[in-house]
C-alpha cells in the first residue's frame, strides 16, 4: 500500500485519475465518511478479490481511524484539474480535506504541485509536509492542534494562510513570506503580534480571541483588513501609520476611546462593538475621516446616552450603516436639525414654542404694537456678533432720538457685568425665573448664547410703544431669524467688524472674555457675512463697526433719514424735533418732489433689495388707476370699522394719525409728557399749511412735526390705546372728528372702548383744524412710512 501512496506526484496523478470520484471532493460531514464516499471497485472485481485486496482494504481502513492520510483519500479529495506551476504537466492544483479526522499528513510531501491545501476541523499537529509545497498559494489549516506557527519551510508564493482555531502561542518571524497577503490567526493564544514586519504584501491580518493586550508590531504594513476582535486591549495605538486601512474590527475588547484612529484616512468601517466607550464626544476622533461608512458600537456604555443615534449620526455625517443598521435620510435631517437647526429651523421652533405659550395664556390686545393695516410698530433691531458695540450704539442712540426711541431692554440669566445695571442694560433674572417667563408666554423671541438665556420680553417692546417710540433692541443673527417670523417688522442694521485683529483686540480690553468666548464671536464673523452675502435685503442697513465714532455718526445719518429729520445744531437731544415733513407721499400715493430727492438718498439707507426690485417691477400707476386705489383703500377701512366698532372704530381713526405715544390709555400717566421737552412747542408755521398737514398726515414722517404742533391738553389725551402706528392718507379727514368724538366720549363718560355708534362723518374743515390729537404728548415717532417710502423699507419677502 504505501507504494502505491508515496508514488512521484506524476505517478500519483494517474493513480487518482482513476480512483478519485469524477464529481471532486465529498464528505464534508462525518470525518469517518471517508470510507463511505471512496468510489467503488469496477464492477466484476469484487467476484475476484484476492485475499491480498482484502487485506490491503483492511490496513487502511486502519490507518484511516488513526488519523494517517492515505493516498486513496487524497486521490478521492483531489480537484481543479491544471496545470503545475511549471507548465510542463496536467495535475490537480486543490486538495481539500476537511473533518477527516486527520492527524498524520505526511503523505502530502509527495504533491508537490498543489496550490490549495485545506486541512480544516482535523487532529493535524504537524504540518511539515507543506514545506515539499513550494507552489503553494493558500493554505487552510484552521481548527487542528497545531502548537507552532508556520512550522514549515517558506512556499515562495504562499499568499492566504488560515491557523485560526489551533494552540499557537507565539508567533516567529515570517520575513521570508514576502508574498504573504492574508493571515488568519483567530482562536489562538498570541499574546503579542510580532514577526510581520517584514510581510511587505500583508493586506489581511486577523488574530482575533488571542491574549492580545497592546497593539503593536504592525508598523508601516499594507494593511486593508485588520481584526483583533476578542482580545485584551485597552487603547487604540500604534495604528497611525496603517495608512491603507480600510475595515477595523476591535470589538469585544476594552477600549474607552477612538482616540488613535483619526489619521486613518481610508477607514470605511470600524467594529467596536462590545468595548468600553461611554461618551459621544468620541465620535469626534473620526470625525474627519472622509471614507467612514459604518460605525458599529453596539453594547457599548455609550448606547445609554441620551439622543445616541442622532448625535453619532450627527458627527459622523457619511455614516451610511450605525450599529449595524442603515442610516436613513430621516434620521440624518433629524440629527442636523436637533444638534445643529439651521437658523430658519431654530428660529421657527422658538417662535412656535412662544406662539403656542403666549396662545396658552389669557388673551389681551396688545394695544400699542398691534399690526395696523399700513404701517406696523416701528423697530430698529442693531445685530452683529457679540461685543461689536451694538449695545453701546443701542444706548447712545435712544438717547440722542430720545423722541423716537426706547431702548428695549431684553432679559437674561447671566449676571450683570460691572457697571450693568438691572432693567437699563437687561432684566437680570435667574434661569428659573427665565423658563417660567417662556412658559408664560412673555417672549416674543429667545436665545441661548454662550450658555446664557436671552430673550426679548413682550413687555420690553410694549412699554416703549405705549410711550409713543420706537424700540431699539441690539440681538445675534438667531434673534433677527425669530423675529423675522412674527409679525413685527423692524428694521435690521447689521453692525460688522471689518477688521478681525481690531475686533479681537477690543474683546480682549474689555477683559470680560475667555478664549473661547473670543474665538466663537469671531467665528460668527462669517456667519452674518454670509447670511447678508446670500440674502441680498435680509438686512436693511450694514455698518462697519470698526470704529466706534463713524459707526455711530452713520448710524444716525441712516435714522435721520428714516425719520426725516434734519440737522438742526449740535449736541444731544437735538433731535427731539423735526424739520416739518413735506417729504411724504400726497394722498394719491405719487411722493411730492422733495421725496423723490429724499428717496433717492435714503437709497443707500434702505439696501433692501427685494423692495428695490420690487419697486422696479411695479409699473407706474395713472392717476385714475391710484384714485381708484385710493378709493378701494378707504372703502376698505370703512368698511372694517364699520365691522369692528368701539375699540376697534378708535383703533383704526386713531392710529391714522398716531404713532405709539398717541395711543397710550389714557390711564397711562404722563411719563411721556414729563419726558418730552417739546411738548407745547408751537407748530411750525409750515406745518399748519393744510395741504401739507394732509400731506404729512399722509405719512409716518410727519408725526413729530404733527405731535409738535399739539397743545398741551388736547382731548386726545384722554385717548384709549388703540393700534400700532398707522399712517393712512385717507382717513385724515376723521382726525378732527375722531378728536371730537373722543372727547364727546371723555366728557360724557364713556370709555373710548364703549360700543360707539355708527361711524361719524367728518367736517372737512376740521382736517385743518390746528388740534391734533396727543398734543400733550411727546413728539411721536414716526411709524414705518407707507406708499414709495413703504416700498422703500417696507416688509420683506
Ligand atoms: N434677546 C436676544 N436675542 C438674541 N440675542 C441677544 C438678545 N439679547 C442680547 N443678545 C445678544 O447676545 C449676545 C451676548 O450678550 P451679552 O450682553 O452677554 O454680551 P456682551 O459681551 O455684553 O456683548 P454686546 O456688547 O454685544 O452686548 C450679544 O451679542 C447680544 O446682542
Amino acid at each position: 500500500m504505501s507504494v502505491s501512496v508515496q508514488q512521484a506526484p506524476t505517478a500519483a496523478l494517474s493513480s487518482c485519475q482513476t480512483l478519485r470520484n469524477p464529481s471532486g471532493p465529498r464528505s464534508q460531514g462525518d470525518p469517518n465518511t471517508t470510507l463511505l464516499t471512496r468510489s467503488p471497485p469496477p464492477e466484476g472485481d469484487e467476484l475476484t478479490a484476492t485475499e491480498e485486496e482484502v487485506e490491503v482494504e483492511g490496513d487502511k481502513q486502519t490507518e484511516m481511524e488513526d488519523g494517517k492520510l492515505t493516498e486513496e483519500e487524497v486521490a478521492n479529495h483531489l480537484s481543479s484539474l491544471g496545470r503545475s506551476a511549471t507548465g510542463l504537466h496536467h495535475i490537480y492544483q486543490f486538495l481539500s480535506l476537511p473533518r477527516q479526522n486527520l492527524k498524520n499528513v505526511s503523505i502530502l510531501c509527495h504533491y508537490v504541485h498543489l496550490q490549495k491545501l485545506e486541512l480544516p476541523y482535523n487532529r493535524i499537529k504537524d504540518l511539515s509536509c507543506v514545506s515539499h509545497m513550494p507552489y503553494l498559494i493558500m493554505l487552510d489549516a484552521s481548527h487542528n492542534e497545531l502548537s507552532e506557527f508556520f512550522g514549515f519551510q517558506p512556499p515562495k508564493n504562499l499568499k492566504e494562510v488560515n491557523f485560526s482555531h489551533n494552540q499557537i502561542s507565539a508567533m516567529k518571524d515570517l520575513s521570508a513570506y514576502a508574498s504573504l497577503s492574508k493571515l488568519i490567526l483567530d482562536y489562538n493564544s498570541f499574546s503579542e503580534i510580532r514577526g510581520l514586519e517584514k510581510c511587505s504584501s500583508l493586506t489581511h491580518l486577523s488574530i482575533a480571541h488571542s491574549k492580545i493586550s497592546r497593539i503593536s508590531g504592525l508598523d508601516n504594513l499594507p494593511l486593508k483588513h485588520l481584526c483583533l476582535r476578542g482580545n485584551l486591549i485597552k487603547k487604540i495605538e500604534n495604528l497611525h501609520t496603517l495608512r491603507t486601512l480600510q475595515v477595523l474590527d476591535l470589538s469585544s475588547n476594552r477600549i474607552q476611546s477612538l482616540s488613535g484612529l483619526q489619521n486613518l484616512h481610508f477607514l470605511g468601517s470600524i467594529n467596536l462593538e462590545s468595548n468600553l466607550i461611554r461618551e459621544i464626544k468620541e465620535a469626534t476622533y473620526v470625525h474627519d475621516l472622509p471614507l467612514l461608512r459604518e460605525l458599529n458600537l453596539k453594547r457599548s456604555p455609550v448606547q445609554e446616552q441620551p439622543d445616541y443615534r442622532l448625535a453619532v449620526i450627527f458627527l459622523l455625517h457619511r455614516l451610511t450603516h450605525l450599529d449595524e443598521q442603515a442610516v436613513t435620510a430621516e434620521e440624518k435631517v433629524s440629527a442636523v436639525n436637533k444638534f445643529d437647526p439651521p437658523l430658519e429651523v431654530g428660529a421657527a421652533r422658538d417662535h412656535m414654542t412662544h406662539v403656542v405659550y403666549q396662545h396658552m395664556q389669557p388673551q389681551v390686545i396688545f394695544d400699542s404694537t398691534l399690526p395696523s393695516l399700513d404701517a406696523p410698530y416701528p423697530m430698529l433691531i442693531l445685530t452683529g456678533p457679540q461685543a461689536c458695540g451694538k449695545r453701546e450704539l443701542a444706548h447712545k442712540l435712544c438717547q440722542e432720538f430720545s423722541d423716537y426711541f426706547a431702548y428695549g431692554a431684553c432679559h437674561t440669566t447671566r449676571g450683570p457685568y460691572f457697571g450693568e445695571e438691572d432693567g437699563c442694560d437687561y432684566h437680570f433674572v435667574l434661569e428659573e425665573e427665565f423658563q417660567n417667563m417662556i412658559r408664560m408666554g412673555c417672549f416674543v423671541q429667545t436665545m441661548q448664547y454662550g450658555g446664557h438665556w436671552y430673550g426679548l420680553s413682550r413687555e420690553a417692546i410694549e412699554s416703549a410703544a405705549r410711550e409713543g417710540l420706537a424700540c431699539c433692541i441690539h440681538m445675534e443673527l438667531e434673534g433677527v431669524f425669530s423675529l423675522k417670523n412674527s409679525y413685527f417688522e423692524p428694521r435690521y442694521v447689521l453692525l460688522i467688524p471689518t477688521s478681525t485683529k481690531e475686533y479681537i483686540s477690543r474683546m480682549k480690553a474689555r477683559g470680560l472674555y475667555s478664549n473661547g468666548q473670543i474665538d466663537t464671536a469671531v467665528s460668527r464673523i462669517n456667519l452674518y457675512v454670509k447670511i447678508n452675502k446670500e440674502r441680498p435685503g435680509f438686512f436693511d442697513s450694514v455698518i462697519s463697526s470698526d470704529n466706534r465714532e463713524e459707526a455711530y455718526r452713520a448710524l444716525g445719518q441712516l435714522v435721520k433719514e428714516y425719520l426725516g429729520l434734519e440737522e438742526q445744531g449740535a449736541g444731544g437731544g437735538e433731535h427731539t424735533r423735526a424739520a416739518p415733513d413735506n417729504t411724504q407721499p400726497d394722498v394719491s400715493g405719487e411722493p411730492p418732489a422733495a421725496e423723490k430727492v429724499e428717496v433717492s438718498s435714503a437709497d443707500s439707507f434702505s439696501r433692501n433689495y427685494w423692495n428695490k426690485v420690487q419697486a422696479g417691477l411695479t409699473p407706474q400707476k395713472t392717476s385714475a388707476e391710484l384714485a381708484s386705489i385710493h378709493r378701494k383703500q378707504q372703502m376698505v377701512r370703512e368698511a372694517l370699522m364699520g365691522k369692528s366698532p368701539g375699540a376697534y372704530t378708535q383703533l383704526f381713526k386713531r392710529s391714522v394719525h398716531t404713532a405709539p405715544s398717541l395711543l397710550a390709555p389714557h390711564s397711562q400717566p404722563g411719563p411721556s409728557s414729563s419726558l418730552n421737552p417739546n411738548v407745547g412747542r408751537p407748530l411750525p408755521d409750515r406745518i399748519e399749511d393744510s395741504s401739507s398737514e394732509e400731506s404729512r398726515a399722509s405719512s409716518g414722517l410727519s408725526m413729530h412735526s404733527s405731535a409738535g404742533a399739539l397743545s398741551v391738553g388736547s382731548p386726545s389725551d384722554g385717548l384709549d390705546a388703540g393700534a400700532g402706528p398707522k399712517v393712512d392718507p385717507l382717513d385724515i379727514s376723521m382726525l378732527g372728528q375722531n378728536l371730537e368724538s373722543t372727547k364727546d366720549h371723555t366728557e360724557s363718560g364713556l370709555t373710548p372702548d364703549a360700543p360707539r355708534s355708527a361711524p361719524e362723518r367728518v367736517s372737512p374743515t376740521l382736517t385743518t383744524s390746528p388740534g391734533r390729537p396727543g398734543s400733550n404728548a411727546k413728539p411721536v415717532l414716526p411709524p414705518i412710512p407707507s406708499g414709495r417710502k413703504a416700498a422703500e423699507f417696507g416688509p420683506k419677502p
